[in-house]
């Protein structure tokens, strides 16, 4: 019997518990708010900014939202960091991606300062991971250690395989995982037997971008499946995973969706309080 994961609950539980925290902030008159950046019409993109934005004003905490058109140049969107950075009633500055592609999205992400980075993709923020330092973690990666500690799935010592090796999940997610104590093997494109990899795991989380790409040929019974992927297609949404083939044969796997997405705007909120905390304490020490 294979089970399903449910990452919504697991999402809704997160969400209450930082939503009660708020309020408690609130009390002592620190509402953390998150600044959400979307630059152009990508219909995706919008539908994830507005799901952010519905889950901060959910949970209690301020909303700033800039939309900037497509053809915005890296001065533009430069601009409307450095205000919000500057900004003391903003928490948390989230430049949501992809961006259109005449703009660098490295250079505008280091823009953002180490302490309002909520998604934690800075080059600032990938150092204090890998070092082990105070910073903000990005949003999916934590939110499938999430999930795993919530399953009660042990870290330490255990074999996980990770397929994907990009800068939003694979190494971040690399990063915590071997933080914890994980045997972490790493898959990519260049990767010449991905089974050889995946078969020896006792957890597979995959974040190609490729559909379907790890099936039961890639796992052994028994394994633990994290499926980051979305696509979607004319019969609904679908992951990297062909989950259906792997019923009976995995022990665990996250649906597509209700899985890792859900995780992912949880976490946003959990760092966006960090963030307010981190803040606030900063506050302090220059009063
Ligand atoms: N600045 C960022 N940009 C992007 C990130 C990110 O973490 N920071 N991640 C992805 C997209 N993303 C958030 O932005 C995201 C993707 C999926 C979900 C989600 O809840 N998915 C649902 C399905 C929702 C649907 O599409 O109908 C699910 O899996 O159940 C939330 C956030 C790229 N950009």
């Amino acid at each position: 019997m294979t089970t399903t994961i449910d990452g919504s609950r697991i999402a809704r539980r997160i969400r209450q518990q930082v939503a009660e925290e708020v309020a408690a902030a609130a009390l002592s008159g620190t509402v953390p708010g998150l600044a959400t950046i979307l630059v152009g019409d990508d219909p995706a993109s919008a539908v994830y900014v507005a799901a952010k934005r519905r889950a901060i004003k959910e949970a209690g905490m301020r909303d700033f939202h800039r939309h900037l058109p497509h053809h915005a140049t890296h001065d533009d969107v430069a601009e409307v960091i450095d205000a919000l950075a500057a900004d003391p009633e903003v928490s948390g500055i989230l430049l949501q991606l992809p961006l259109p592609r005449h703009l660098d999205g490295m250079a505008l992400i280091n823009r953002i300062p180490v302490t309002k980075d909520v998604d934690g993709l800075t080059t600032a923020s990938a150092g204090r991971l890998a070092r082990g330092e105070r910073g903000l973690r990005p949003c999916t990666p934590s939110g499938v250690l999430e999930l795993l500690d919530a399953e009660n799935i042990p870290l330490r010592g255990a074999n996980v395989a990770v397929v994907g090796w990009g800068e939003l999940v694979g190494k971040p997610l690399t990063q915590l995982l071997l933080s914890r104590g994980a045997t972490v093997s790493v898959a990519h494109e260049h990767t010449t037997d991905l089974a050889a990899v995946t078969r020896a795991a006792d957890i597979v989380v995959v974040a190609t971008g490729v559909r379907g790409l790890v099936g039961p040929e890639h796992v052994r019974p028994g394994v633990v499946v994290i499926d980051v992927g979305i696509h979607r297609t004319p019969s609904g949404l679908a992951g990297d995973v062909r989950s259906a083939e792997l019923d009976g044969i995995a022990d665990r796997i996250t649906p597509v969706p209700g899985g890792v997405g859900p995780m992912t705007i949880a976490m946003l909120l959990v760092n966006t309080l960090r963030a307010a905390r981190w803040g606030a304490e900063r506050e302090a020490v220059a009063a």
